[in-house]
């Protein structure tokens, strides 16, 4: 009661009201998602579902405060549902453990929610609740933090940007070849070979290393790469013989490095590699250490000393090679940063070569972050974000209840901290759609159908070409599938249920010229009570598209994205200090200036 009242004083009664009679969907119940549940929990929502497919983990606990001990190995969304019931009794709240993917949570499942907030940590997922929220009409709070770096925005179908409208570069990031293979120069460059090139071969389903696209190898130095690798190949086969490590030691830290060596050129201009010699780092290592090597008790903190690098280096080659021969399955091995063998192997690995080639040594726990591409995870940056969150569906959801459009009101929120800047939130207005979006450039519409035996293809597009503008000669599509186009009409008479397609299935039918009709997306449902035959919903719900503008070159924009979230700390530098001289092209209306404000919070 009091709550409520205090919440009125902040938002007025009818908020309040619409708040608690709102259902609200948390995708992620992790480092943000548990901030999140916590606040709305406390913030007047009522009727709150939280989604994750994981289980609580030791490594979650620093961060996701709903956690505790003696929940360890239980799902994190039920977990969570029960501990925010647990603060505020007058919610409910209900934790579902699934993959937002799976086929379960259809459009028409979306569509039961008012608001959907994102708290994940992957693209993939993030697209697919961005399409289904852009399907079921549903708007969506989306967050994304790493390290000091945040962001929070709304995407509201028809109105804002969606997750799709600006392109996202790969996760993956890639080196030249000859740098990692023959003239490293940074620690991430000796742990990308140990990982992806050394652990690949010896243990793992080997493939070439990652390479930027514009890498262009010489023939002759991309011969000798191949017969390394050919060579690595054949030593892999003496996995099972006791001097295993010894012999790819004297390759790789050896012969490989001396062979490098004879090309003078090469060093001519940097310092040269020095070769490791088995024999003698064995000699040292035995001088320095009395016993076998325990390698749960290498310090994870210091850098390692290279006789030690070496002991660790022979340790982890035989368990890994001994794992190998006894799997059952081939033995094919996959790098894990928690499985510990292979954490040590690479982490001496990277350390060796690093003193091959004369680089800053790493510790244990710096190569792990490297490895397993970790940004360390902030509690206080996901605090925040959650708290932007949370502001932004409270705003969202007012907004939408007085008729007026979301952007007006709510913001792109960035968090970016460094050391060169004070802690703040940068503030971005919402950009409109980009009108070449493939994803939000679509009407979505729910079809609901009474017997998928007997409704067939060319009936359902009759039925659907009926009440809304389809466009000229038709082709469907399901997912890659090609059902129908001017060239294939043979699924035309067959029934729905023939053809594999059923209740949550997503159809989309496109005419020949997509510049007048935008193509439509079916959302295909089950009948409601007292329905029947075939009934088209959501017409009403489909935005207005105007044409399609003039392709410019300067219209083509491209974002550097890590996992989903933009790198905001550079490009928020260069927008504050030109933010009064944005260019704005005048043929594209996604390059519109967008002031930013700067709200410093320390
Ligand atoms: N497809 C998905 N469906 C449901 N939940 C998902 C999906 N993908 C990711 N998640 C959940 O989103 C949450 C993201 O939270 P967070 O970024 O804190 O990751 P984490 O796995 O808890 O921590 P870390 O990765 O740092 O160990 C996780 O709990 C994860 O299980
Ligand atoms: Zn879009």
């Amino acid at each position: 009661m009091r709550q409520t009242t205090q919440l009125s004083q902040l938002f007025g009664a009818e908020t309040v009201a619409q708040l608690a009679a709102t259902r609200i969907l948390v995708v992620g119940a992790g480092g943000i998602g548990c901030e999140l549940l916590k606040n709305l929990g406390a913030s007047g929502f009522h009727r709150i579902v939280a989604l994750d497919l994981d289980t609580i983990d030791l490594s979650n606990l620093n961060r996701q405060f709903l956690f505790q001990r003696t929940h360890l190995s239980q799902p994190k969304s039920t977990t969570a549902a029960q501990a925010i019931t647990r603060f505020n009794p007058g919610i409910s709240a209900e934790g579902i453990l699934g993959n937002v993917k799976d086929a379960r949570f259809t459009v028409d499942w979306f569509s039961r929610f008012g608001l959907v907030f994102n708290a994940l940590d992957n693209l993939e997922a993030r697209r697919h609740v961005n399409a289904m929220c852009l399907a079921a009409h549903v708007p969506l709070v989306e967050s994304g933090t790493a390290g000091h770096l945040g962001q929070v925005t709304v995407i509201d179908g028809g109105s804002t940007e969606c997750f799709e409208c600006r392109p996202k570069a790969a996760e993956r990031r890639t080196y030249p070849v000859c740098t990692i293979r023959s003239t490293p120069t940074a620690p991430v460059h000796c742990v990308v070979w140990a990982k992806d090139y050394l652990f690949a071969q010896l243990f793992g389903a080997a493939a070439p290393l990652p390479s930027d696209a514009g890498d262009v190898v010489a023939a002759d130095v991309a011969e000798e790469l191949r017969e390394e690798e050919r060579a690595l190949a054949e030593l892999a086969e003496a996995r099972g013989r006791p001097d295993f490590a010894r012999r790819v030691f004297a390759k790789v830290f050896g012969r490989d490095v001396r062979r490098l060596l004879a090309n003078e050129h090469m060093w001519a201009q940097r310092r040269a590699p020095e070769p490791l010699e088995y024999d003698e780092l064995a000699r040292r290592w035995a001088g320095r250490q009395q016993g076998a090597l325990d390698p749960a008790a290498v310090a994870e903190h210091e850098p390692m000393a290279v006789e030690l690098a070496f002991a660790l280096f022979c340790h982890a080659t035989e368990v890994l090679a001994q794992r190998h021969v006894m799997s059952a399955d081939g033995g094919a091995q996959t790098f894990d940063k928690d499985d510990l063998p292979a954490l040590w192997f690479v982490a001496a690995t990277a350390s060796l070569r690093s003193y091959v080639f004369g680089i800053t040594q790493r510790s244990i726990f710096d190569i792990k972050a490297i490895a397993g591409n970790i940004i360390p995870a902030v509690a206080t940056t996901n605090a925040i974000a959650a708290g932007l969150m949370v502001v932004q569906g409270i705003t969202l959801l007012a907004q939408k209840r007085g008729g007026r459009p979301v952007d007006s009101a709510c913001c792109t929120a960035y968090l970016a901290y460094n050391a060169r800047r004070p802690r703040s939130i940068l503030r971005e207005p919402l950009a409109p759609p980009n009108p070449r979006c493939p994803v939000c450039r679509r009407r979505y519409l729910t079809l609901r159908v009474g017997d998928f035996s007997k409704v067939t293809l060319g009936g359902l597009l009759r039925f659907v070409g009926g009440q809304v503008e389809l466009g000229g000669e038709l082709s469907v599509v399901e997912g890659s599938r090609i059902l129908s186009d001017p060239d294939y009409e043979d699924n035309l008479e067959a029934p729905l249920e023939s053809l594999g397609i059923s209740e949550g299935a997503m159809l989309t039918v496109a005419g020949e010229d997509d510049t007048c009709c935008v193509p439509v997306v079916l959302s295909l449902a089950g009948l409601r009570e007292g329905q029947e035959g075939m009934v088209l919903e959501g017409v009403e719900l489909v935005p207005e598209f105007g044409p399609l503008p003039e392709q410019t070159e300067e219209g083509e924009e491209s974002v550097e994205e890590e996992d989903g979230l933009e790198l905001v700390a550079d490009e928020l530098e260069k927008r504050r200090l030109t933010r009064d001289a944005q260019p704005v092209s005048p043929d594209d209306s996604t390059n519109k200036k967008r002031a930013v404000d700067v709200v410093t919070i320390d």
